[in-house]
């Protein structure tokens, strides 16, 4: 990801994530590193001004293609690994999340779904995502608290998988994992992938519409807006 400064993800940049996706499947990629640019934010999640005051039917559109990306992403046949090499709060904790293994460079930078404290929530499949890797206890606990964690903090709870010392030593973590994956029978493994995530997979699938009106109608909600223009000003001050 390449978008300066914190790749906050809005809807070029998720269109440009999901059309990259499908390329790789159609080329029969053997295997994916998502990792940022930036030196110090691995992505800001979703980009605020894409829920602040928005046209209708631009979130609509924006929250489909966020739809779109993640099913894509976390269905895909070829290994993914997140090269974490800076925050990823949020919708950033979510790419991170659906690649199958996680390396992140510490020990500066946090991770986390931290929806709570901005006044928003996790839609039901960030949360599924985040109890299918820390167990439905921690999750719990994280999510109604919109925690960050430190890294280490991460990788005890089983967030992350390994810590690199910086972004070169991640890709090369990443690159072990891919190694590991590529000896494999491509079919036996992609089958039992999505095996494993086809539940999560599933629940979004029946329940689209049903998710995006829920997301529309909650940045409909002026309550909602009130906790983003109060964010967005926090952020801007600091
Ligand atoms: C029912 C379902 C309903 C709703 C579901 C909604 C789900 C939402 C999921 C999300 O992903 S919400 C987004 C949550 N993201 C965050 O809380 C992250 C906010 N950003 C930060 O904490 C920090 O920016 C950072 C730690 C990522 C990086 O810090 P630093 O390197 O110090 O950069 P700055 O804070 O100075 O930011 C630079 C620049 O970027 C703007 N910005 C930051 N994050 C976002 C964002 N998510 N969207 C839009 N813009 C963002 C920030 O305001 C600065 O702008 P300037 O104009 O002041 O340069």
């Amino acid at each position: 990801m390449q978008k300066p400064p914190v790749n906050s993800l809005n809807l070029d940049l998720l269109v440009a994530l999901r059309d990259t996706l499908v390329k790789l499947e159609k080329e029969k990629c053997k295997g994916m590193i998502l990792t940022s640019e930036s030196p110090s934010v691995f992505s800001a999640g979703l980009d605020i001004m894409e829920m602040y005051r928005p046209d209708h039917n631009r979130a609509r559109k924006f929250w489909t293609t966020l739809q779109d990306t993640w099913i894509k992403l976390y269905s895909s046949p070829y290994p993914t690994v997140a090269a974490i090499n800076g925050h990823s709060p949020a919708g950033g904790c979510l790419l991170a999340l659906s690649c199958e293994y996680r390396v992140m460079v510490g020990p500066k930078f946090t991770i986390g779904l931290n929806e709570t404290q901005l006044g928003i929530v996790a839609p039901f499949w960030f949360q599924d995502c985040m109890r299918n890797a820390i167990g439905e206890r921690q999750a719990e606990l994280a999510l109604t608290l919109g925690k960050m964690f430190s890294v280490d903090e991460a990788l005890k709870v089983g967030l992350i998988d390994e810590i690199a010392k910086d972004k070169a030593d991640a890709i090369s973590k990443a690159e072990d994992f891919l190694d590991e994956q590529s000896g494999l029978p491509a079919l036996a493994r992609s089958t039992v992938k999505v095996a494993f995530r086809e539940a999560t997979l599933n629940r979004l699938l029946k329940n689209r519409e049903a998710d995006t009106k829920m997301f529309l109608d909650f940045i409909s909600m002026p309550k909602v807006q009130q906790a983003l223009e109060m964010y967005m000003q926090t952020l801007k001050k600091k």
